[in-house]
């Protein structure tokens, strides 16, 4: 009955070839359609849903019928090449990354292979020496197998990456900050000496740490953005994903042409699970990084190395915040003592032991043993990776009861000493230097 009545009130206008098919949900938003503040277009879609349903429907179909043999008929017609679900998605998220197009893909590693199909045997990729593992990963398989020249460079110095930039550097990879010793580059700097050395260059900016919400690379001179849907953007670990969005509409036809051709387009059910986070990202990040916040000055005020943009006492603090809206929820620590760290990440509790960040609930890990053990210890030596690293990934939690698990971790793991003053690390180590080279030995 709900069905009929909805039915009812279904448009019965022909459309302009004669049908009254109920028109799809997906064209909703227009390309780069922004009107309101950040935080209301995050919750606001437009759909022309035949029922007015306020949560665009899931389009759970491989395949549409089609009006004749020789291919006429709708906007769709298998869901590797293109579902009104994963439309509706895309154009939501062109919207809030302020982008003319975004496409969606499988995971965040799925958007850096389509992305990286691009360069071609003999080109050359400027990178950072620090960057997720898996990203280091992909990257050694182009360089071992598809005949990719690539350049790790201390991003934070322009310089660097001018030394290395030349007429065949054919991409630019970036993140700020970097996963996990969270350093800042700076991407108009960096996008400028890409271009002058190679016109065509493409500057592509991994944001998963920022997400749009506090970072907006294709403003500030980036070609393409991409970023692991399955951390900030969706926040809340069911489902992973992959965003790349851009400017240039030939670029976004060559990059869907190999999400079409290789077939790592978002699932219509993940696209609704993305599509539903998404709304949610302004106010988990604003809780998100206030509790970060609280958290570094707790870590700092006792004496820990505590990289987090967030505070003062990070080198590129003014870089960053001249670029970003905040600091985000990611934050790293440094014991001096491998066995130390690993105590405090096994004694934590409401801090899960898990790699990925960006979910509402608070995580600990040791990047050298989880997320970076891809990257052989030899090579995290050379890049000055401290092996002690501890990675904190704030969540939504009471930030009280995240202070008093933490300091329950430090004190049982014997990082810090108590004494009638309070309690202070062990560890102290007065400058960033010295912690890397005991770790380097
Ligand atoms: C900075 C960064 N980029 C990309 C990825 C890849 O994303 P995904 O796990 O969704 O493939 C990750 C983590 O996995 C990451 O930390
Ligand atoms: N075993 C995985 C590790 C994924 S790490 C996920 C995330 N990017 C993080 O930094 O925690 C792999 O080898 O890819």
């Amino acid at each position: 009955m709900a069905a009929q009545s909805s039915k009812a009130k279904a448009p019965s206008a022909l459309d302009l070839d004669g049908h009254n098919l109920p028109p799809s949900p997906a064209p909703s938003t227009p390309r780069n359609g922004r009107k309101y503040a950040l935080m209301t277009e995050l919750v606001y879609t437009e759909s022309n849903d035949q029922y007015n349903a306020s949560s665009v429907p899931i389009y759970q179909s491989a395949t549409f019928k089609q009006e004749s043999a020789t291919g006429g008929g709708g906007e769709y017609d298998y869901s590797r090449s293109g579902n009104p679900t994963r439309t509706h998605l895309e154009r939501h998220l062109a919207k809030i990354m302020a982008a003319n197009r975004a496409l969606v893909v499988s995971s965040g590693m799925g958007a850096l292979d389509v992305i990286t199909r691009l360069l071609r045997p003999g080109d050359e990729v400027v990178t950072g020496d620090d960057l997720y593992g898996g990203s280091n990963r992909l990257l050694k398989y182009l360089s071992t197998h598809g005949g990719i020249v690539v350049h790790h460079v201390d991003t934070t110095n322009p310089d660097k990456v001018r030394e290395v930039a030349n007429s065949k550097t054919a991409m630019v990879l970036l993140e700020t900050p970097t996963n996990p010793l969270i350093k800042i580059c700076d991407i108009s700097a960096i996008a400028r000496i890409a271009h002058d050395a190679n016109p065509a260059a493409i500057v592509a900016v991994d944001n998963t740490m920022m997400s749009p919400m506090l970072l907006n690379p294709l403003h500030l001179g980036a070609d393409v953005v991409y970023e692991s849907g399955t951390k900030y953007l969706s926040g809340h670990h069911d489902l992973m994903a992959g965003v790349i969005a851009m400017n240039d509409s030939a670029l976004g036809d060559r990059l869907y042409f190999t999400i079409n051709a290789s077939g790592c387009g978002l699932s219509p059910f993940d696209s609704w699970l993305l599509l539903r986070g998404v709304k949610t990202l302004g106010v988990r990040m604003e809780k998100q990084q206030a509790n970060a916040m609280r958290i570094a000055e707790f870590l700092e005020s006792h004496g820990f190395k505590v990289r987090y943009p967030g505070l003062k006492s990070h080198p590129q603090y003014d870089l960053h915040w001249s670029m970003a809206r905040g600091a985000g929820a990611v934050l790293s620590f440094e014991t001096g003592d491998i066995a130390v760290s690993e105590r405090i990440v096994e004694a934590a509790r409401l801090w899960a032991i898990s790699v990925s960040f960006g979910c509402v609930n608070s995580l600990i890990s040791m990047p050298c043993r989880m997320s970076h053990a891809s990257i052989d210890e030899k090579t995290r030596r050379e890049r000055n990776l401290p092996e002690d690293i501890v990675r904190l990934c704030v969540g939504i939690e009471d930030p009280e009861d995240l202070i008093d698990d933490l300091s329950r971790a430090l004190v049982q793991a014997g990082a810090i000493n108590i004494t009638p003053e309070g309690f202070h690390a062990v560890v102290a180590p007065s400058n960033h230097a010295e912690i890397l080279s005991t770790t380097a030995e």
